[in-house]
């Protein structure tokens, strides 16, 4: 499946349990030698009795992330193709916590995405206070971005053009920073007016996807914060657009966008 070009294998793991090591999540995620995959979304029976159904999330290279938007979009489509997802907002459980789906009429999927946490331990970030922006030096560069988690840890910087951002030097070298000890997915967003913003993200445990679900939440908030967008923004990545509101701090973050079924298969592990 694919959520606007951010590409998934989905295992639905509801009748039988599936354990899969590092090392072979990475190869299934290989494009060569596997299937390929930016994340592996598994489906499985929920443990909060409060959710419907649980999703894993694991990234190519075989680490678990804690929350993935264009994942459970496509998680969302998968239960109502299967005739396991009901209409009105359901409830699923992420490894981060719950979050809530629903199906629109033209077939988008809508989710509640959760609170934003902008403490820095929460992130997390190792950083004294709180702050609107921080700042690293990467070697002769001294980069300022927002930070906050969505139930995963993100990093967004403001530019001038993402065309020519240097998302393949920066991305990487703020993904593995010290300070972010879990790693981070690094955002470079370009606003393109109070309603628009454009955005490439490098993610952690990945690279550059064609699009970033809750990166695209983690830019609208940070961007809001700062006074440069408004509640509601369109949030425009290589793959695709997403729809993004947020009412600010205390309030969840709403996505909106497609997901899309690409092929039915097994695969012999
Ligand atoms: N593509 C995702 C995010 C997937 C997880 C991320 N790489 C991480 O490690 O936190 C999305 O659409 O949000």
């Amino acid at each position: 499946m694919h959520g606007i070009g951010n590409d998934f294998v989905v295992l639905d793991c509801r009748r039988e349990a599936l354990s899969l090591d590092a090392a072979a999540i990475a190869r299934l995620g290989d494009r060569h030698i596997g299937v390929g995959f930016d994340q592996l979304l598994t489906i499985e029976p929920a443990r909060d009795a409060a959710c419907a159904f649980r999703y894993g999330i694991y990234n190519r290279d075989g680490s678990e992330a804690g929350q993935c938007g264009n994942g459970v979009r496509c998680v969302a489509a998968w239960l109502r193709r299967d005739g396991a997802l009901g209409p009105g907002l359901t409830r699923l459980q992420s490894p981060s916590g719950a979050v809530a789906v629903e199906i629109l009429d033209d077939g988008r999927v809508r989710v509640d995405m959760g609170v934003p946490a902008f403490a820095p331990a929460a992130i997390p970030l190792r950083e004294s206070a709180e702050a609107l922006r921080y700042r690293r030096e990467l070697g002769a560069v001294a980069v300022e971005f927002g930070a906050l988690s969505m139930g995963n840890p993100h990093a967004v910087i403001e530019v001038a053009d993402t065309v020519t951002a240097a998302v393949a030097q920066w991305g990487p070298a703020l993904e593995t920073h010290a300070d972010f000890p879990d790693r981070a997915n690094i955002g470079f967003a370009q606003v393109m007016s109070p309603a628009q913003i454009r955005l490439r993200v490098w993610e952690r445990g990945v690279g550059e996807t064609l699009a970033c679900g809750s990166g695209a939440c983690a830019a609208a908030v940070v961007l809001n914060r700062l006074g440069r967008v408004s509640d509601v923004v369109e949030v425009q990545l290589p793959g695709g657009t997403l729809h993004i509101s947020w009412a600010g701090p205390g309030a969840p973050v709403w996505m909106t966008g497609p997901a899309a079924f690409v092929f039915d298969g097994n695969y012999q592990l």
